[in-house]
C-alpha cells in the first residue's frame, strides 16, 4: 500500500515518470508505476492521495483506469494527462469522473495546482468520512451485520441531500437514526422532529414550517399525515426554494402504507431508492450483549457507580427475553440491573424493589404494562389505533389489556 500523502504518478513511458518525478519530489512524495493493472492494490478506501496518469497507455488506458478507479472509490482524484487537441476525450474523462485534465505538453504550474487542491480536497473527504465512522461506531452501537451495513447506509445518504425513509418496530433506532444522519452530514441549522399522533392537516404543516428555521424535517408516524398535508411536503419536495432534508419515519413500510391508501404513490416512488429498515432486535440477536453493556455503562459513569458483574447467564437470559419495546425496553432493562435493582440468581433476575422478588419476566411484564398505558393514554383509550401503533392485532392488545387489568374507559378525555 502507499502512503497518505502520495502522489501517483501512471504512465507506460518511464523517461516521462521520469519527469514527473523531478517536478513533484520537491513539494511531494512521489510513486512511480508504468503498469496500470496493479494501481487497486496499492491504494487503501482512506487512502489521501492524487492519481495522475497518462491516457494513451497499451493494455489499459487512463480512462479504462479510471473507470475502475471510479468502481473502487468514487471520491479518488483523478487527474488525466491527455494527448494535445483531444477535446472529446477530456470532455468524456470529466463526464466519467475525472478530478482534471491536462493537455501535453503539459503546464508544470498547472499541474501543481491542481495537484495541490484535489490533495486538500481528499483530505478533507477522508477526515471527514473518518469523523462520521467514529460518530456512528461510538453512537449507533451494533455489531450484528445489519448494524454495520446501517451504519454504512446512514454514511453514504449523510454525502447527498435525497429524502429518505426510516421504518422498524417501536424503539428500534429510527429516531436515533435519523438524528445522527442530520448530524454527520455536517449541515448547518438544526433538525427539527415533529412527531404525529393524530391526523395532521396542511394548515398544521404548514404552520410549523412557517415557524421554524431547520436544514432537516423528519416527521415521525407519516401515516397520521393527512394526503393533502402529503401533496404539501410532495410539492415543496420539488420546489426550488426548498431549504432542508426531509426525513420520513413509520413503524409500517412504505410498501404497507401505500397499500393502506396511507402514503400518496408519488411519495413511495420519491422514497422508493432510500429506504432504511431499523431490525428489531429479534433478528440481530448479536447485538444485544453490545448495546445491555453500554447502557449499564453509560447508567454507572452517569450515577458514578460500580459497574456490576454481567455474567453468562445474564447474558443468555437476555437472549430469551422477547424484547418487545427493543432497545428502549433494553435500555431500562439495563439501567435496573446498573443500579444493582436487578440481581442474578441460578438463570433468573431478581429484584428488592419493594422488597419483592421479581423474575426478569415481571420485569418485562412490567414494562409491556408500561408500554401499553402510555400508548393507551396517548389514543385516549382508541383500542383500534393504539393497536395499529403497537403493530399487534386488536384482539392480542384486549387479551394484553385484561392481564394488565387496563380497562379503555380510563383513558377517554
Ligand atoms: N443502536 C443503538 N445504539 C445506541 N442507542 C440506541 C440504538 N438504537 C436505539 N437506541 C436508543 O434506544 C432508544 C430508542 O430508540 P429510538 O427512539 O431511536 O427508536 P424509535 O424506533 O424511534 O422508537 P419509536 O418507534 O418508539 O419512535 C433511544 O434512547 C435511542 O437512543
Amino acid at each position: 500500500m502507499i502512503n497518505d500523502n502520495t502522489i501517483l504518478l501512471i504512465d507506460d513511458d518511464l523517461d516521462v515518470l521520469s519527469a514527473y518525478r523531478n517536478l513533484l519530489e520537491d513539494d511531494y512524495s512521489v510513486y512511480v508505476e508504468s503498469d496500470p493493472s496493479v494501481v487497486l492494490d496499492k491504494i487503501s478506501l482512506d487512502w489521501i492521495g492524487v492519481i495522475v496518469t497518462d491516457v494513451s497507455m497499451p493494455e489499459i488506458s487512463g480512462l479504462e483506469l479510471l473507470v475502475r478507479l471510479q468502481a473502487f472509490d468514487k471520491n479518488i482524484p483523478v487527474i488525466l494527462i491527455t494527448g494535445h487537441g483531444d477535446i472529446p476525450m477530456a470532455i468524456e474523462a470529466m463526464k466519467k469522473g475525472a478530478y482534471h485534465f491536462l493537455e501535453k505538453p503539459i503546464n508544470p504550474e498547472q499541474l501543481l495546482n491542481y495537484i495541490e487542491t484535489a490533495l486538500d480536497e481528499r483530505r478533507l473527504y477522508i477526515q471527514k468520512k473518518l469523523w462520521q465512522q467514529k460518530e456512528l461506531t461510538l453512537n449507533f452501537i451494533g455489531v450484528s451485520g445489519w448494524a454495520k451495513q446501517h451504519r454504512q447506509y446512514l454514511q453514504k445518504l449523510s454525502e447527498i441531500e435525497l429524502p429518505v425513509f426510516i421504518f422498524g418496530e417501536l424503539g428500534t433506532g429510527k429516531t436515533l437514526s435519523a438524528r445522527y444522519l442530520h448530524q454527520i452530514s455536517g449541515k448547518k441549522g438544526t433538525v427539527e422532529f415533529i412527531e404525529l399522533f393524530d391526523m395532521y392537516s396542511p394548515e398544521n404543516l404548514q404552520n410549523k414550517l412557517d415557524e421554524s428555521v431547520f436544514s432537516t424535517l423528519v416527521i415521525e408516524n407519516i401515516e397520521y399525515l393527512s394526503l393533502p398535508a402529503q401533496r404539501l411536503l410532495l410539492k415543496l419536495e420539488h420546489s426550488q426554494e426548498k431549504r432542508f432534508r426531509l426525513i420520513l419515519s413509520s413503524h409500517y413500510s412504505p410498501a404497507q402504507l401505500l397499500e393502506q391508501g396511507k402514503l400518496l404513490p408519488e411519495l413511495f416512488y420519491l422514497f422508493s431508492l432510500t429506504q432504511l429498515e431499523c431490525l428489531p432486535l429479534s433478528k440481530r440477536l448479536n447485538d444485544i450483549e453490545v448495546l445491555f453493556r453500554h447502557f449499564v455503562d453509560l447508567t454507572c459513569s452517569r450515577l458514578n457507580k460500580k459497574k456490576p458483574a454481567i455474567n453468562k447467564n445474564i447474558l443468555q437470559n437476555l437472549l430469551v427475553q422477547n424484547w418487545v419495546g427493543n432497545v428502549n425496553q433494553l435500555m431500562h432493562a439495563a439501567e435496573l440491573f446498573a443500579i444493582g435493582a436487578v440481581i442474578l440468581e441460578n438463570k433468573v433476575y431478581t429484584t428488592m424493589i419493594e422488597d419483592n422478588v421479581l423474575s426478569l419476566d415481571s420485569l418485562v411484564s412490567e414494562y409491556e404494562k408500561k408500554i401499553i398505558t402510555e400508548i393507551l393514554d396517548r389514543f385516549q383509550g382508541k383500542v383500534q389505533a393504539a393497536a395499529d401503533y403497537l403493530q399487534i392485532p386488536r384482539k392480542k392488545l384486549y387479551l394484553r389489556m385484561k392481564k394488565y387489568e387496563l380497562n379503555k374507559k380510563h383513558y377517554k378525555e
